[in-house]
């Protein structure tokens, strides 16, 4: 079993992020991890703190010489905002005549749609700054370092591979019948800003964000996870929290402003008759296969072989800057919600915390079903089971 924890601030001095069950043998750099994180930082329509933040990477335990040892692994990312937040966000009390200026100030406006309000209700806080804080998305940076990890495991023990898109920004979406991206789609920012792996659709995305963007509005979309090279079996059907959907399902709903989530055609399919909506299955070129791959790679609940194919809905950033209607819990008058700088879009850089997401539980998943303590181990045990596999399966 892995298990992974994040903890940390917006504004504090780093994230820390630690996985346990990893086991010995993943090959794994600082260098890799500053990669994804540099994938998530952009994406057409983030925030202007996005330009000048750097994320620093440091290993603090489970990695030696650049391979896993089998203990717990810890990746702290450091927040280079953190000289400017120091006193506000200080961990040991601080005399109350230092917190001075626009960041020692109460936030009182909260923002509909934002953690604000019921967090300063539930917590007893008269101010929004320690609920937002924690609630921030910046906290997705050391879900991507973990995730960086947990593809590697996946790669290296049983050659499985990830990519992840946007498939919708606002209105504008790729079309149903496009192609997947490959395994190996690595498209440059400045080729496609909003790496929709489809040209003109992209281009489109690009106009709308800049169009909300002058309205004073943001924006939010849909993103998808491809896992290939996954082997048959993953997850259960035998109880709910087994099944890998129910997994997958809740490890995209923890990310920050995802409000929906489908499997293959998912929602989609429900409008479709049964000949219409399911993936028959043949024997072709001497092995079992499925005509179709509408249920994204999962059948009662485990992985049938095919691709896994996951979508995530992402609502519009919830700080409008063309402020909405809210109170002001100071004064107990009407007000215009909190606005600073924020992202117009964050579709993009969501995709790439889908990613991580789908990595860690897939990672999860293939631990639980083959064991072993080390990567050799469990490409061992997979090639066992593979070969068991009666041909008629296969
Ligand atoms: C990558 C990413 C970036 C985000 N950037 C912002 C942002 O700049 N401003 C904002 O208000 N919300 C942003 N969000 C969304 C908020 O974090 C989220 O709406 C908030 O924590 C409340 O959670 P909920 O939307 O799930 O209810 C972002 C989310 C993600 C995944
Ligand atoms: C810092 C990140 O995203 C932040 C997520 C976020 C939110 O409310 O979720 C609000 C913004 O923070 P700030 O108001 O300080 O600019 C984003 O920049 C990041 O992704 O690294």
């Amino acid at each position: 079993m892995l298990r992974w924890l994040t903890a940390g601030e917006s504004h504090g001095p780093a994230l820390v992020g630690t996985l346990e069950g990893l086991p010995a043998g993943v090959q794994v750099t600082t260098a890799d991890v500053q990669a994804a994180l540099a994938r998530r930082r952009l994406g057409y329509g983030r925030g202007a703190r996005m330009s000048f933040e750097k994320d620093q990477v440091t290993f603090l335990g489970g990695v030696r010489h650049g391979v896993s040892q089998g203990g717990p692994v810890a990746i702290q990312v450091g927040n280079t905002e953190w000289p400017k937040w120091e006193t506000v966000m200080s961990a040991d009390p601080v005399d109350p005549a230092e917190l001075t200026g626009a960041r020692s100030a109460a936030l009182t406006r909260p923002r509909p749609g934002h953690a604000d309000l019921v967090g300063m209700t539930k917590y007893g806080f008269d101010d929004a700054r320690p609920v937002l804080e924690r609630a921030s998305a910046r906290e997705t940076a050391a879900r991507v370092a973990l995730g960086t990890v947990a593809e590697a495991l996946l790669e290296q023990a049983a050659g499985i591979r990830l990519v992840a898109h946007t498939v919708q920004v606002g209105p504008i979406s790729v079309p149903d019948d496009a192609p997947l991206p490959p395994a190996d789609a690595t498209p440059q920012l400045d080729e496609d800003p909003i790496r929709c792996y489809h040209g003109e659709t992209s281009a489109r995305m690009v106009e709308e964000i800049d169009a909300c963007q002058k309205d004073g509005d943001t924006l939010g979309g849909v993103v998808e996870v491809v896992a290939y090279g996954l082997p048959v079996g993953l997850g259960s059907h035998v109880h709910w929290d087994r099944r890998l959907d129910s997994r997958l399902a809740a490890a995209l709903m923890g990310i920050q402003a995802i409000k929906g989530v489908e499997v293959g055609d998912g929602l989609r399919t429900a409008a479709r008759r049964g000949s219409e909506a399911h993936d028959e299955i043949e024997y072709r070129e001497g092995g079992v296969a499925r005509r179709t791959n509408r249920a994204g790679g999962v059948e009662g609940g485990m992985t049938n072989g095919e691709p896994l194919r996951v979508r995530a809905a992402m609502k519009p950033i919830s700080t409008v800057p063309r402020a909405l209607d809210t109170i002001d819990t100071a004064s107990g008058e009407a007000a215009k919600a909190i606005h600073q700088r924020s992202d117009v879009c964050a579709v993009a850089p969501a995709a790439v915390v889908a990613q991580a997401m789908v990595a860690l539980t897939l990672a999860d998943a293939l631990v639980e079903k083959f064991g072993g303590d080390s990567v050799d181990e469990l490409r061992r045990n997979i090639a066992s089971y593979t070969a068991a596999i009666p041909e008629q399966l296969r």
